[in-house]
């Protein structure tokens, strides 16, 4: 089939009927959904724009294996032309979504081409499970296929592993082996956008102890599959605030769910690991299921962060709060955290390393940056828009007041801004950045920002640990080595 439209990707969410609870009931119809309709409008442009001349190039590539069209994101990387493709591929998807939507197909297509570029990894423990992956990635590559992900158990008592947990099935677990499958049980989170996609696939972060075999898997299921419940958070937007109103709400609410497998039957050429503590915690660090998805989440952040600086900036210039030299000084911090941003990139890309088996890979240290600073970049530039924006951000008349013939008058003489920037001109920025920097919509943003790829503190301490042990600290030894031992002071 090749690459989809977004009338086929709509169409096959039509077809399907997931068991999705959202505000304490189950979702009849996905599309007629007001929650769902325009998000998943937002997804079906994507598609469509892989079939566009303007973005058919980036967005697609020749499969050498099929001879059609593919989404970019399932090239495997050989060397530096391929690491381009994928950034420009990864770009142009994030600047439609304007980075607000995270996990956009483009995500989960790298995390599952580079775990079936890296099936030899599988392969050690059961030819069965690289066979398996190779052939998922095939499935999804071919028929263009939407996932979602869940690969962390659910916050009950993080002071235990999953086999202490009071109830053995609260955290996903295998229940039984039968001859056309394994039985899962239990909960996983924080499936994002789960009730868009086609299919999902879980596996975990590492951490698992000897006793969590049961919880050491990953297998992949459609996601209308029988006994599988999709609880969808509370809304941040309901579905019918106006787009003046909430530009970036209304438009690019990303639902977020927690999956609960009520026995679920995965058949065995769906299980890519399972009952290997030891498989499962090196997948990260063995294959490129860290660095990959970073990319895309890299090149992502970098385009989310740039449109709310600049919306910070609109903000400031609207009622000429620029004038100042602390506002200046903060804008000017701002920029230049974007810049980091976008050095560091290309530094990552270009300081790519070859693995063993021909996997072009970006500098791990620089991404584990990006991914490192972003947790106080991101915020930081909500913080700014706050202060600027101040007062302000709540003094905003409605799409309504505006279009009351008594009341317009005078939101016209009390709401512009600067000369040049008439009441309407200068709510349309105010009403973005209170989309970001006030409402729910924003908080979550931010809180993605913060947690999409991990507990930022942990990863900050594994980064030092691991820094630690790989690089020699030169510098300081070179002077310590220096023959500065403690002397005795002369005397004569
Ligand atoms: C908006 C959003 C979207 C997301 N989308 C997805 C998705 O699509 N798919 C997906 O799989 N995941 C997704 N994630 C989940 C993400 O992977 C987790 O939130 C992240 O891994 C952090 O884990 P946690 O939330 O369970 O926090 P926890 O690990 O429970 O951490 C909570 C607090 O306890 C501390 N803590 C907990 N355990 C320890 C420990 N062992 N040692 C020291 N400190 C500890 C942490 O420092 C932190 O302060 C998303 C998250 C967010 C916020
Ligand atoms: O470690 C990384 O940054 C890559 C990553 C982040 C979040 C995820 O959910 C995931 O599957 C992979």
């Amino acid at each position: 089939m090749g690459i989809r439209t977004g009338a086929q990707y709509l169409e096959a969410l039509k077809s399907r009927k997931p068991e999705v609870w959202l505000n304490g009931k189950i979702v009849e119809s996905i599309l007629d959904e007001p929650y769902f309709n325009q998000p998943a409008l937002e997804i079906a442009k994507l598609y469509d724009m892989q079939h566009e001349p303007a973005y058919q190039e980036d967005l697609t590539v020749v499969c050498e294996e099929t001879g059609e069209r593919m989404a970019t994101s399932f090239l495997m990387p050989h060397n530096y032309e391929d690491i381009m493709k994928r950034s420009k591929a990864f770009e142009v998807v994030a600047r439609q979504t304007f980075g607000l939507m995270g996990r956009t197909p483009d995500f989960l297509n790298t995390v599952v081409t580079s775990l079936a570029q890296n099936s030899w990894f599988l392969r050690k423990y059961n030819e069965d499970w690289a066979t398996n992956i190779e052939n998922y990635y095939k499935h999804l590559r071919d028929n263009d296929i939407f996932l979602t992900h869940a690969i962390v158990n659910p916050q009950n008592d993080r002071s235990k592993n999953s086999h202490e947990q009071a109830d053995q099935f609260t955290h996903l677990g295998v229940v039984e082996e039968r001859a056309e499958g394994i039985i899962v049980r239990g909960a996983k989170m924080l499936a994002t956008l789960a009730a868009l996609t086609d299919e999902v696939i879980i596996y975990s972060f590492p951490g698992f102890a000897p006793g969590d075999e049961r919880y050491a898997l990953a297998f992949a299921v459609p996601i209308d599959v029988k006994g599988l419940k999709i609880i969808c958070r509370e809304p941040v937007q309901d579905g019918t605030r106006s787009t003046f109103d909430h530009p970036l709400a209304s438009r690019y609410e990303e639902m977020d769910a927690l999956l609960v497998f009520e026995d679920v039957l995965v058949p065995w050429d769906k299980v890519f690991l399972y009952n290997n503590v030891e498989a499962a915690n090196l997948l990260y660090p063995m294959t490129g299921i860290a660095e990959q998805p970073a990319h895309q989440s890299g090149v992502r952040g970098y385009i989310k962060l740039k449109f709310a600086v600049e919306v910070a900036c609109k903000v400031a210039d609207s009622i000429g709060a620029d004038q100042y030299l602390h506002v200046q000084r903060d804008l000017g911090e701002l920029i230049q955290n974007t810049e980091v941003i976008r050095s560091l990139l290309r530094t990552a890309e270009r300081e790519y390393t070859i693995t063993e088996q021909g996997e072009a890979r970006l500098n791990p240290v620089v991404l584990e940056t990006i991914r490192g600073m972003m947790p106080d970049m991101y915020p930081r530039t909500i913080e700014v828009m706050q202060a600027i924006g101040a007062g302000g951000l709540l003094m905003m008349p409605t799409e309504a007041d505006f279009l009351s013939e008594e009341l317009r008058p005078t939101i016209d003489r009390h709401y512009g801004g600067r000369a040049g920037i008439d009441a309407e001109a200068r709510m349309k920025i105010f009403k973005l950045a209170w989309d970001l920097c006030g409402e729910a919509f924003g908080m979550r943003a931010l809180q993605y920002e913060r947690y999409y790829t991990g507990d930022p503190v942990r990863k900050r301490a594994i980064f030092y640990n691991k820094y630690k042990k790989d690089h020699a600290l030169d510098l300081a030894n070179a002077i310590l080595a220096k023959e500065d031992t403690v002397k005795e002071p002369q005397t004569n």
